[in-house]
């Protein structure tokens, strides 16, 4: 920092996982808290696989805010990071950091910028809800270094006008955003209903069919939804209501076929309510619909759902199996149909790889020998090269801080992140 050394520089770095929607959000009464027009329920995934690590730093030395976004310089001038910023500076408390010998007062945070820097460990804006990791993390993260009350309620209605659904992955487990009544969003928050250990025998394979940025933003998307869809009223006050009772239910008494029904029911409304949007929006491809139509037959023949599957804005699928031995049988039917383009399997599955050794596929060799699943009536349809790579999950934890200086994205001697 040459000529104008400052005396300090104040960082903190934090982690939060994503979350995938088993209830989905999609359209809002109000654009600009961000206030949705449903409850929504989603289930926090491992951040081992799938988060956002934010480092947050402060100093009297920094002329301006911002902020590096997966190693580029974003800028921070858009109204949610402005409303996010606001909202924690305006929680800030005294710091009295003994240790690096430094005391801020409530009042100077006002006057004092940050440096904000931040790394997807899985592709962004891809339909991953990269924007639900990054803004919680970001709200969590500024909310550690500025001291501010462990409300995780206010947080989490702080982290909403970041993103709608980041506002969930304030929690790990299952949880519910709470779509409220008041006019200024103060109820609109998200809650938690059980936590990542209550139902640990579910297992989550992502198939990612496509991490190239996508056409339609989910919050343009649902704007239009709400200006054209007659269908989403009708979801919105008359479906969702009773299926979040249930999906409550279903989860407390961890009861899997009643969540896969609900699951992939909602899943399939919400993309109706985008195919009844004009112009139509389309966020699955023929591969979506391979998946579900692969998960389908399999349930069916079954006699019980199996697996459960969720689709968000893009064509990734996201798989939920009622257990370990469940998403081995899954692996091998979505092997089977969707083997790898290059001969690489370790590159093939990302997160838990441990899954393939438990199906049994230690090589390519393995998956060319997998037999057609008995209820496939075309066994011959493969589609090499269609899925780009597995990621393969667990329901997990919600935000934490990263003590280990050794974590933090921003230097401390320049105040700038790392490696630009
Ligand atoms: N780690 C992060 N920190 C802060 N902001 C982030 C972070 N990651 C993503 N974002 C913000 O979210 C935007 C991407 O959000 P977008 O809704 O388009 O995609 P997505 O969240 O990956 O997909 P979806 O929400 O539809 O599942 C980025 O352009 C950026 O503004
Ligand atoms: C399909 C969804 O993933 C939509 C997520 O929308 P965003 O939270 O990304 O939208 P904004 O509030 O405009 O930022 C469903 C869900 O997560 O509930």
């Amino acid at each position: 920092m040459g000529a104008t050394e400052p005396q300090w520089v104040l960082m903190a770095t934090g982690r939060s996982p994503t979350n995938i929607a088993v209830i989905k959000y999609w359209g809002k009464r109000d654009e600009a808290l961000i206030l949705p027009v449903n409850d929504s329920i989603s289930v926090t995934l491992d951040p081992d696989h799938l988060s956002a690590t934010t480092t947050v730093a402060a100093s009297p030395a920094f002329p301006s805010d911002r902020m590096w976004l997966n190693g580029k310089e974003i800028s921070l001038s858009g109204g949610r990071f402005q409303s996010c910023l606001r909202e924690i500076r305006k929680r800030a408390r005294d710091v009295d950091n003994e240790k690096k010998g430094i005391k801020i007062k409530k009042e100077d945070w006002e006057k004092l910028h940050v440096h904000i820097a931040s790394y997807n460990n899985f592709p962004t804006a891809a339909g991953l809800a990269s924007s639900a990791a990054g803004l919680a993390c970001l709200v969590f993260t500024l909310g550690k270094l500025m001291n501010v009350n462990e409300d995780y309620g206010e947080l989490s209605s702080i982290a909403r006008q970041g993103s709608g659904s980041a506002c969930r992955s304030i929690y790990g487990g299952f949880v519910k955003w709470c779509m409220g009544k008041n006019d200024d969003g103060s109820d609109s928050m998200a809650v938690q209903l059980v936590n990542e250990s209550h139902w640990d025998d579910l297992v989550i394979i992502i198939a990612v069919v496509s991490s190239k940025q996508k056409e339609t933003s989910s919050t343009g998307g649902m704007r239009d939804t709400v200006e054209t869809s007659p269908l989403l009223q009708y979801r919105a006050q008359t479906v969702v209501p009773s299926r979040i009772l249930k999906m409550e239910d279903a989860i407390k008494n961890r009861d899997f076929e009643s969540f896969a029904r609900l699951t992939c029911a909602d899943s399939n409304q919400f993309h109706a309510v985008c195919l009844d949007t004009s112009p139509p929006i389309f966020y699955m491809n023929d591969t979506s619909h391979r998946i579900i139509s692969l998960v389908e037959k399999w349930n069916h023949s079954e006699g019980t759902p199996q697996v459960a599957y969720t689709f968000d804005a893009g064509p990734n699928a996201v798989l939920i199996a009622r257990n370990r031995k469940t998403a081995t049988l899954l692996l091998q039917r979505l092997l089977y149909t969707f083997p790898p383009q290059e001969n690489d399997l370790d590159s093939y599955m990302l997160g838990d790889k441990s899954i393939l050794s438990d199906a049994g596929l230690q090589s390519i060799a393995d998956v060319e020998a997998l037999p057609a699943p008995p209820e496939m009536k075309a066994p011959n349809q493969k589609f090499k090269g269609d899925v780009s790579y597995f990621i393969c999950s667990r329901p997990g934890a919600g935000p934490k801080v990263l003590t280990d200086e050794g974590h933090a994205l921003i230097d401390s001697a320049t105040g700038l992140a790392k490696g630009v």
